[in-house]
């Protein structure tokens, strides 16, 4: 499939060089309350790091002409003068040793802060995603946000920090250098510093092309992650198999892989290329001066060992540049990386407002009125114009075919979604107005899709209020009230049998057992007085159904009950029938006033009761 090129990098990027460290302060101050200890500590290894190399030049050159001035009293003398020689050693040893001592200083600060940072950060991503409206998660915009900052961005704060506190290491180096170079000439502090510009310019550059690349490819990394959990999850597994998907999937794996890999290899191409040529014109100008350095000693206007220590400096002083200027490329892309993290964590949520924990007309139930809703994206709507009042002890059916709107309304009436036009009310409120804590408390809802926790048994119930989780005897009470019970007394660990197959003693259940556990958790909220379940119970046999309806409704008396289900012999129980269509409420009334009606919904029960004859 032919692919667009790469979009401009972003924002970040055309907002020219500079505009892109706007990221720094924040890395800085994210490591600064990680740990500061570790970054003081960090700091100052750092910095001393960075002097201790002009110290052991400077200590080089003093041995050798120590060397020299004793070569010259043996020859002159016989007298053998070692002291100095002996002195000097000494004192390069113990500046070795303590550059070694802060060089493994760092690395531990660093290893350390990078796993506490590591943690901080994935905690920032998913507290934040925890924060984050269901309608989100349906945008693949947005997931490709997500999948970007999950994937690069925990590592940045800290390498960002470590090249900033680099950068800082290796200017020090230089200005000491520069201030035994510069009594060479300041010329060769110039040319120094010059040679090393070209390839930095270039390295830059690249930084933001590997970074425009990273975002373009995020739709297929994500597809990628995709296939990798089509391919190696325990829930697919059967189908891969089944219908001999394997190769297919692999195929395409491949394929990802392969456009992604041929744009990589061009970039590195291009980038060590570059780098090279460029790092050229820096080894012509470290043997230039070189030969001027040596000229300068051959002429006597520099010692011996002066001459090796303004060798070393220039050498030194050359990597010093170019890790610096390596070190701003570094800290460009790392900014960049960055600026994927703070959109991510930038994403608008709605506002937590302190609303009402309690409606004007207590005991008035749930009113929709005048509701319509369009799915963000949809062109068309998937509610239209619906009314509808539900009174405490009222128990409701939904009926409708798949896509008519059902669980569109689910959604509506527990706030997952706000309608498109008009308004749901609670006890009179508008469900906008309500506070979400108070609001949740009231409604207890399973839907088709439920999860299935990888945790215990009884957490898997308990779940379903999550300030009870750990509670057994509402495990016990609500196992009781959702029929789990029986199935619960079954397991040789009861409540504390590790559920799914991810984890070791892991128990699998089946489909209608998984249902049984779903039904109990939405009995865990005590004060629930609505309680909705979205066909959970599919996967069970009609009977088991309705048994459970039955049970649902004796338990839900004085309460609100919402049921949906393709199961007339379940629905024709409820108090209130309600058909959707396209969207469209076409019947509402009980089971009796339906059928005399002789309408849609007569006709499809007719239909389902022949089934059974
Ligand atoms: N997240 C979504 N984004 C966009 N459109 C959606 C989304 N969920 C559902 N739809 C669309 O909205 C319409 C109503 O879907 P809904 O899930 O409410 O149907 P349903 O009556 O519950 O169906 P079923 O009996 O199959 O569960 C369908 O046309 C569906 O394609």
């Amino acid at each position: 499939m032919p692919r667009p090129p790469p979009p401009p990098p972003t924002e970040a990027v055309t907002q020219g060089f500079f505009g892109v460290f706007r990221y720094s302060r924040r890395a800085l101050e994210l490591v600064w309350t990680t740990h500061r200890g570790l970054t003081i500590a960090l700091a100052v290894l750092t910095l001393v790091a960075g002097l201790l190399p002009a110290g052991i030049a400077w200590v080089g050159a003093k041995i050798i002409d120590a060397v020299v001035a004793a070569t010259a009293t043996w020859t002159a003398d016989g007298v053998l003068q070692m002291g100095d020689v002996f002195g000097w050693v000494a004192a390069e040893a113990g500046i070795v040793a303590a550059l070694a001592f802060c060089q493994r200083g760092i690395s531990l600060c660093q290893a350390l802060l990078r796993a506490q940072l590591g943690q901080r950060v994935n905690m920032m991503i998913l507290e934040k995603a925890a924060q984050l409206e269901l309608a989100q998660f349906e945008d693949s915009e947005f997931y490709d946000k997500l999948t970007r900052a999950r994937r690069e961005a925990s590592s940045r704060p800290l390498s960002l920090v470590n090249r900033t506190f680099g950068l800082a290491q290796n200017l020090i180096s230089l200005a000491s250098y520069g201030v035994l170079l510069v009594q060479f000439s300041p010329w060769a502090v110039l040319v120094l510093v010059v040679a090393g510009l070209p390839s930095f310019i270039a390295e830059t550059r690249f930084a933001g092309d590997a970074f425009s690349l990273f975002r373009w490819r995020s739709p297929d990394t994500r597809m990628q992650i995709y296939l990798e959990s089509v391919i190696a999850r325990e829930d697919n597994v059967k189908e891969v198999k089944l219908f001999g998907l394997g190769p297919l999937l692999l195929g395409r794996y491949r394929d990802i892989f392969l456009r992604l890999y041929g744009r990589d290899r061009d970039l590195a191409i291009r980038r060590d290329g570059w780098g090279f040529l460029l790092g050229l014109i820096g080894t012509a100008a470290l043997y230039g001066a070189y030969a001027w350095i040596a000229l300068a000693a051959v002429t006597t206007r520099i010692t011996l060992g002066q001459m090796t220590m303004y060798l070393m400096l220039f050498r030194q002083g050359q990597s010093a540049v170019s890790a610096s200027l390596t070190a701003i490329g570094g800290m460009y892309e790392d900014n960049l990386y960055l600026s994927t993290l703070y959109e991510y964590l930038e994403t608008p949520v709605p506002e937590a407002r302190s609303g009402l924990s309690e409606g004007p007309l207590p005991g008035d139930g749930i009113r929709f009125e005048k509701v319509g809703f369009t799915y963000p994206g949809a062109n068309r709507p998937a509610l239209v114009d619906i009314d509808l009042h539900i009174r405490p002890g009222d128990s409701l059916a939904l009926v409708g075919e798949n896509g008519s709107g059902k669980t569109t309304l689910i959604k509506l009436l527990t706030r997952l979604y706000t309608p498109t036009t008009g308004r749901v009310l609670l006890d009179g409120l508008d469900l906008a107005e309500w506070d979400e804590a108070a609001l949740r408390a009231r409604i207890g809802v399973i839907f088709q899709d439920f999860s299935r926790y990888q945790f215990i048994l009884g957490e898997n119930i308990g779940v379903g209020d999550v300030r009870h989780i750990d509670d057994e005897t509402r495990w016990r009470d609500a196992a009781r009230k959702g029929m789990a019970d029986a199935l619960v007394e079954g397991l040789p660990d009861g409540y504390e049998t590790q559920l799914g197959r991810w984890f070791a003693d892991g128990q699998e259940l089946s489909g209608g057992q998984w249902q049984k556990i779903a039904l109990a958790r939405a009995f865990m909220r005590e004060q629930a007085d609505i309680l909705v379940l979205d066909e959970p119970t599919a996967a069970m046999d009609a009977a088991a159904e309705a048994t459970i309806f039955e049970h649902f409704r004796r338990l839900t008396e004085n309460r609100i009950a919402i049921l949906i289900s393709h199961r007339f012999s379940t629905v024709r129980m409820a108090s209130q029938i309600v058909v959707i269509e396209n969207g469209h409420i076409i019947e509402r009334g009980t089971h009796d006033e339906l059928m005399t009606m002789d309408g849609h919904y007569a006709s499809l029960f007719s239909l389902q009761a022949a089934g059974y004859q």
